[in-house]
């Protein structure tokens, strides 16, 4: 499976281009990464990637074809704050629901405890939450993962944990993983390439 932007545009205010011409594929177990200043326009992208937004030029196809509108989304996002990606008042166990069913061995894969299903989002730490948001966006659908920052907030153990479990399970589904950060390092070690999202903008 292919996900590609096809001289993608997009602006908040009239007359002002955030970015345009963005071209970018992903495929089938990639790992790409994703450098560009603050404010650049990277988060936007993602979300016109991930459908919560439509280009205003260009346009996103899957395997050549426009992403289908209805059913679970292919290409899921994990954000830098899952404390704000979930229900404050819903149990663990009902926040992974959204996402499907996610089976023990994924949970097991991302280092989720049983115990922790009954909690609710502010009786866990940023990491463990965050490993939640990863489960919520594998469901079996997922085809593209983009990590937005996904772990920027993390210690350093916490950070390399998640990343282990997610590159494993991303080359296991044959999954491509877009990776936004301001991380050269981590980029850089998990990365098969990388594009700079500043020769998009003006
Ligand atoms: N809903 C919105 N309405 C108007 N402007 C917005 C909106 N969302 C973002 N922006 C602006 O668009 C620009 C790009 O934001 P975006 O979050 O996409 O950049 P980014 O490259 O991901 O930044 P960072 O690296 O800091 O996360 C910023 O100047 C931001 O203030």
């Amino acid at each position: 499976m292919l996900l590609e932007a096809c001289h993608v545009g997009f602006s908040y205010q009239k007359g002002s281009w955030l970015f345009r011409e963005v071209s970018l594929s992903l495929g089938e177990g990639e790992v790409v990464g994703l450098l560009g200043p603050s404010g650049s326009g990277k988060t936007t992208f993602a979300r016109i990637l991930a459908g919560y937004e439509s280009a205003h030029e260009g346009h996103i196809r899957l395997d050549q074809r426009p992403v289908p509108s209805r059913g679970p989304h292919p290409v899921q996002m994990v954000f830098q704050h899952p404390e704000k990606a979930v229900n404050g008042r819903w149990r663990m166990k009902s926040v992974l629901e959204e996402g499907g069913n996610p089976g023990d061995e994924l949970l097991d894969a991302l280092g989720i405890e049983k115990a922790w299903l009954t909690r609710a989002p502010h009786e866990l730490s940023g990491g463990e939450l965050q490993r939640f948001a990863v489960a919520r966006a594998l469901g079996p659908d997922t085809k593209f993962l983009i990590a937005d920052e996904m772990t920027t907030m993390l210690d350093a153990i916490t950070q390399a944990q998640i990343w282990q479990s997610v590159l494993a399970i991303a080359e296991q589904r044959r999954m491509g993983v877009l990776v936004i950060s301001h991380d050269r390092h981590l980029i850089r070690r998990i990365c098969h390439r990388v594009v700079d999202f500043t020769q998009f903008t003006s």
